[in-house]
This record gives C-alpha cells, structure tokens and sequence, in this order.
C-alpha cells in the first residue's frame, strides 16, 4: 500500500506532525486523512471512536487549553481543512521530561498539515484568518465531566498566540492559570 501520510516527531514525545501526500491529476486531488495501518505508530491500533468538525468564523478567536483526563484520556489528531490557525500542543503529563512544554506550528488548508495530540496533553488554537474549518479524530467519545483546561494565556506556558487573544468561550475566559502545585496528568 502506497505511504501518504509522512510523520515527523517533535521535541514533544508523542507530539507528531503528519505531512499529507495528496494525489493529484487533471480533476484535481484525492486527500488520505486517516489510515489506521500508517498512524498504527500513533494510535498504537486504538480505534478512532468520534469525528468532529469546527468552524471559526474571526481571525484571532481563540480555542483552548483543552484536555480529557483518564479513563477518558484521548489522542486527538487535528485537521485544519480550510483558513489558517496557530496549533498549539501543551505537555501536562505527570514525570514528562517536556512537561508544561509545548509545541506550536501553522496548520492550513494549504499545507495540509494535521498535528498529533497524545493523551495527557492540551490542545489550543488561534485562528490566523477568517472562517476557520477543524476536522478532529478522537480515540475516546467526548466525556464532559473529565474535561480538564488552562487558560490560553497561562504566564508558565507563555504560548507566543501571533494575534492579540480575540474571542473566547465563556467557558475558556474563566479556565484557571496552572497551579503551582499541579504536578501533571497522571495516565
Ligand atoms: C468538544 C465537544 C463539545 N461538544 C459540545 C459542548 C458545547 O455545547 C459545544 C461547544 O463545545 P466547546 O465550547 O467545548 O468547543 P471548543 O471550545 O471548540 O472545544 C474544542 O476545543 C479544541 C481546542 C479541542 O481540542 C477540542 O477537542 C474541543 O475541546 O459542543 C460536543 O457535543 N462534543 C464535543 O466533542
């Protein structure tokens, strides 16, 4: 079977970038987005188990800090299928060697990059234009009572958002500033 996602490792253990190898010809393109025996190194054969998809519509709203903890711990892969955001994934794993790391890069329609969440890490985002569409794939349903967050502008974290904070949920305006005593998310 031909390769067509490439995956690149970052600083952060688990935090994988995967490059898409889109087929074109003379109609246009045909786009692989997920193919559970190429990201087996990622999901080690966990079942992707929901979808879901976003839109943003002003450059500059924010979206995050975002977790899930155990037993609801998910690796999240994430998809900017139109418009441009500055994706951000935070390290909070308990004993990590990179924990309250983070790394963040550029996913856009265009460069067809998708960003790897794994368990027991954060994940944020500013849209950089107008009308910003995610695709997530997640390992686990979506388990409102153990979702965990952190305020986007945590001055431990320091994420360098490149536009000022715009909107943010009600929900995200009131996440906390990480405590001194938070020793990380134990898996
Ligand atoms: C995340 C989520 C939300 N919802 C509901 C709850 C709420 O009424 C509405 C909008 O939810 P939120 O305000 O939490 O949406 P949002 O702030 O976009 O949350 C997302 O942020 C980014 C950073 C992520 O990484 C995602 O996994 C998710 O946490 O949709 C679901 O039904 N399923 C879901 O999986």
């Amino acid at each position: 079977m031909s390769q067509r996602l490439r995956l690149q490792p970052t600083s952060i253990d688990g935090v994988v970038v995967i490059e898409r190898q889109p087929i074109e010809d003379q109609r246009g393109w045909f786009d692989r987005l997920f193919c559970a025996l190429e990201l087996e190194p990622i999901t080690g054969g966990k079942p992707i188990v929901q979808v879901n998809r976003s839109l943003t519509r002003r450059r500059g709203t924010v979206r995050g800090l975002h977790f899930q903890y155990p037993p609801h711990a998910e690796i999240k892969i994430v998809t900017c299928l139109q418009g441009e955001i500055f994706d951000v994934a935070v390290d909070l794993r308990a004993g990590s060697p990179s924990f309250l790391g983070w790394h963040a890069m550029r996913l856009s329609g265009e460069n067809r990059r998708m960003l790897v969440i794994p368990e027991g890490c954060a994940h944020g985002f500013q849209t950089l234009s107008d009308d910003c569409e995610l695709l997530y794939l997640h390992t686990s349903a979506y388990a409102p009572a153990a979702e965990g967050g952190f305020h986007p502008a945590d001055p431990r974290l320091a994420i360098p958002w490149p536009l000022p904070l715009g909107d943010l949920s009600d929900r995200d305006r009131t996440l906390p500033y990480i405590d001194q005593g938070f020793g990380g998310v134990n898996l």
